[in-house]
């Protein structure tokens, strides 16, 4: 297995929400980083949020100029899965649907040489059903980073029926080198994070849709209350509300009713209201 000292290239599988926030924090710590989304389209508009965040960070003194320039320079972007073929550690960002993730490690298997660990940053599909899409269940492992990756501190590593140790340990080391603490979870539905998160925001939902309080005392209740930052309808729209319907519909399936997911968080997604990226859901964003 390719130990975390010979890690000089990663791969980042997509370019969204998460996949260019995962490319930036690799590249701040010094990795060059090649980027892949399946559109250019998309690679762009990964690019142009990187670049965004960079220059937040440089207006909040958190970065260099250098740093930034640095960091940029550090990021290939492209649409052919063949670009990954000399990295050293590959990090898989697309939508959360087993199937084409199946797909994807199927032809990251072939495309990437055999000693070199495949992540996934899945929020609550089964690492082991994605590493059996694999000759090499052992080098797969989840790294699920938190949204938005240059922000949040926490990367919860998942750890599969046959995750080899090697690899959790080269998991942990390598959220670490990106300035990362972590924690580890079985790979149960939902891990740690998403089993009991997904509930408290499909409750938020409910609490909204069954008249309890307006959207706003909602959050405001929940943040007063609790001292958490954000309130349950705010940060799905952070979140993206697709993605909490995916997270929930898994948990419903290996869980049970207790997670059904709330009807108006099926009706704002059916209408494509997914929340900040769309421009609209709970709330309006510019
Ligand atoms: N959004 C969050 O808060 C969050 C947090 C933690 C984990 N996750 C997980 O991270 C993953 C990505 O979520 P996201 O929010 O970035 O989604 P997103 O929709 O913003 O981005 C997904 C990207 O993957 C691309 N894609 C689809 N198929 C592809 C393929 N075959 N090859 C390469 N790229 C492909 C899409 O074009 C899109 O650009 C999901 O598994 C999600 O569950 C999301």
């Amino acid at each position: 297995m390719r130990e975390l000292d010979s890690v000089e290239r990663v791969g980042v599988v997509g370019a969204g929400t998460m996949g260019n926030g995962i490319a930036q924090v690799a590249a701040t710590a010094g990795y060059d980083v090649v980027m892949r989304d399946i559109e250019q389209e998309f690679v762009e508009k990964g690019f142009d949020a990187i670049d965004s965040s960079l220059d937040r960070l440089v207006d909040g003194e958190k970065l260099s100029d250098d740093g930034a320039t640095a960091t940029r320079e550090r990021i290939t972007g492209t649409t052919e899965l063949d670009d990954l073929a000399d990295c050293d550690l590959v990090i898989e960002a697309a939508v959360e649907e087993m199937a084409i993730k199946q797909d994807i490690f199927t032809d990251l298997d072939e495309t990437v040489p055999d000693d070199v660990v495949l992540a996934t940053n899945t929020s609550t599909l089964s690492v082991t059903s994605i590493a059996s899409a694999t000759d090499r269940q052992e080098l797969v492992v989840g790294v699920h980073f938190m949204n938005p990756v240059p922000v949040m501190d926490g990367v919860e590593v998942v750890v599969g029926e046959r995750t080899g140790e090697k690899t959790t340990k080269l998991a942990h080391d390598f959220a670490e080198e990106l300035d990362k603490e972590t924690w580890e979870s079985d790979d149960k539905p939902g891990f740690v994070s998403n089993r009991i998160l997904m509930p408290w925001i499909n409750e938020g939902v409910r609490t909204l849709d069954e008249g309890v309080a307006t959207k706003e005392d909602i959050d405001r209740g929940m943040k007063l209350g609790t001292n958490v930052p954000m309130g349950p309808l705010e940060l799905a729209d952070h979140i993206g509300l697709d993605i909490c319907l995916d997270a929930t519909e898994t948990l419903h399936e290996e869980l049970g009713d207790r997670y059904t997911p709330a009807y108006l968080l099926k009706r704002k997604v059916e209408a494509g209201n997914l929340g900040k990226k769309t421009g609209r859901g709970f709330y309006e964003y510019e």
